[in-house]
C-alpha cells in the first residue's frame, strides 16, 4: 500500500481527522468483563487491555491472530561523532541478521506467532550529522514517513515497530529533549553501553544540536526532521498508519517512544491507540512514558530495541484476550454471584 501523502503538511493533516474505537464494543466488553467467572478487577491490568483491545478492533470478544512486527533499519550521522558503543556498520550487518532469523525478535516473533519483516530506509546515505545540518531534508523525512505508513497491514490485528540504527539512542534523546524541554544530560542513557565519558559526549552532542535547530521546537514535525533519523520517522507513520486502520499498537522502547512523542506533540489522542509495552533499561524512558502518558506493562530491563520489549508484551496481551474471550460467565458456569 502506498501512502496518502506527498508533503509534511499532508501528513500532519491526515491526523486531523483519524478514526476513534468503537464506544459500544468498548462497552460491550466492559459488561462482559463484569460478568466472567471471577472477582471484580482480579485480573488487574488484563481486564483493562482486553476491552481497550475489544475497542479498536470493534469486536467485544476479539481474538487476536495476525500480528505484524516491523523493524525499520536507518543509519545516522551522528554516529561519525563516537556516540555508540558500535560502529555504524552494524546496521547493515544487523540487517542481514534480521533476514537470516539471528537476532532477538526473529526468537520473539516466533515466539508470539508474529509475521515479522525488516524495511531498510536508504542505508548507504546516513542523516546528516544534525549538530551541522538538519538530518533530513522535507523530501527524506515525508519518504520515511511514508515507508513507515505503507509498511503497515491494514488486515493486521496488531502492530509492533522496531528499529535499528546505531546512534539512535541520540537522536531518540535528542527529539525528546526538543519536544519536552530540559537539560540534554536528563535525556541521555548508555544505548548499547557507553560510558561516563560516553554519556557525557551524547549530552554534549545534544546540547548541540538545540542551539542550532532551536527555532524547529514547537513543530514536533520539524523536530523530528532536525534531530530524527529515517527509522526513527518511519515508526512515526507506521503508528499513524496503524491508527487509520484501527489496528492498536504496542510500543517498545526509547527509540519508539521518542517516535510515537511526536505524535503525542501533534496531539495526545493520536496515541489512544498505542500501550506501552515496556518499560527499557535505557535511562530517561521512564520519563519519556511519563510525558506522553503511557505506562509500561512489564519492566524486565531489556534495553535492546528491535521491537523486542513490545514483542514480550504480546504476550501479556495474548492473555487478556485469552482470559476475555475465553472465560464463561457465572451464569453459563453456573457459579454463584456476589
Ligand atoms: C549488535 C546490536 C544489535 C542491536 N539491536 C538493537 N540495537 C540497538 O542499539 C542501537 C542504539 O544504541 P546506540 O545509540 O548506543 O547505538 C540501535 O540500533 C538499537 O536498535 C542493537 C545494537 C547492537 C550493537
Ligand atoms: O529502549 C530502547 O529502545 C533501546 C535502548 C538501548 C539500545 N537500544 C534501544
Amino acid at each position: 500500500m502506498s501512502s496518502p501523502f506527498t508533503t509534511i503538511k499532508a501528513f500532519a493533516d491526515r491526523l486531523e481527522s483519524q478514526p476513534v474505537d468503537s464506544a459500544e464494543a468498548r462497552m460491550a466488553a466492559a459488561e462482559r468483563n463484569g460478568l466472567l467467572t471471577k472477582p471484580p478487577g482480579s485480573l488487574g491490568r488484563l481486564e483493562d487491555l482486553a476491552i481497550w483491545y475489544a475497542g479498536w478492533r470493534d469486536d467485544p470478544r476479539p481474538s487476536l491472530e495476525r500480528i505484524q512486527i516491523c523493524v525499520f533499519a536507518g543509519n545516522h550521522g551522528i554516529a561519525a561523532r563516537g556516540v555508540s558503543a558500535f560502529p555504524p556498520e552494524v546496521t547493515v550487518q544487523m540487517v542481514a541478521n534480521f533476514e537470516a532469523g539471528g537476532a532477538a525478535i526473529n526468537q520473539l516473533a516466533r515466539t508470539f506467532g508474529a509475521e515479522m519483516s525488516v524495511v531498510p530506509l536508504s542505508l548507504d546515505t546516513p542523516t546528516r550529522d544534525f549538530t551541522q545540518d538538519a538530518a533530513m531534508t522535507e523530501e527524506e523525512l515525508v519518504e520515511a514517513l511514508s515507508a513507515g505508513w505503507s509498511a503497515v497491514d491494514p488486515e493486521a490485528d496488531l502492530f509492533v515497530a522496531g528499529e535499528m540504527g546505531i546512534a539512535n539512542t541520540t537522536a531518540a534523546a535528542a527529539i525528546a529533549a526538543a519536544l519536552f524541554g530540559g537539560a540534554a544530560r536528563e535525556w541521555v542513557g548508555r544505548g548499547t553501553g557507553v560510558d561516563e565519558t560516553g554519556l557525557a559526549l551524547k549530552a554534549a552532542v545534544i546540547e548541540e544540536a538545540l542551539a542550532l535547530h532551536n527555532a524547529a521546537r514547537g513543530n514536533p514535525l520539524e523536530v523530528l526532521r532536525c534531530v530524527g533519523g529515517r527509522e526513527i520517522a518511519a515508526m512515526t507513520g507506521a503508528m499513524a498508519a496503524a491508527r487509520e486502520h484501527r489496528v492498536p499498537v504496542i510500543l517498545d522502547g526509547f527509540i519508539a517512544s521518542s517516535a510515537a512523542a511526536v505524535l503525542h506533540c501533534i496531539r495526545p489522542t493520536t496515541l489512544d491507540h498505542v500501550v506501552a509495552g515496556h518499560q527499557s533499561g535505557e535511562a530517561a524512558h521512564g520519563k519519556l512514558l511519563g510525558m506522553i502518558e503511557k505506562s509500561a506493562l512489564l519492566h524486565l530491563g531489556l534495553r535492546l530495541g528491535e521491537g523486542s520489549g513490545a514483542a514480550v508484551a504480546i504476550g501479556v496481551l495474548k492473555a487478556a484476550i485469552a482470559c476475555h474471550s475465553g472465560m464463561a460467565t457465572f451464569a453459563e458456569a453456573g457459579v454463584s454471584d456476589a
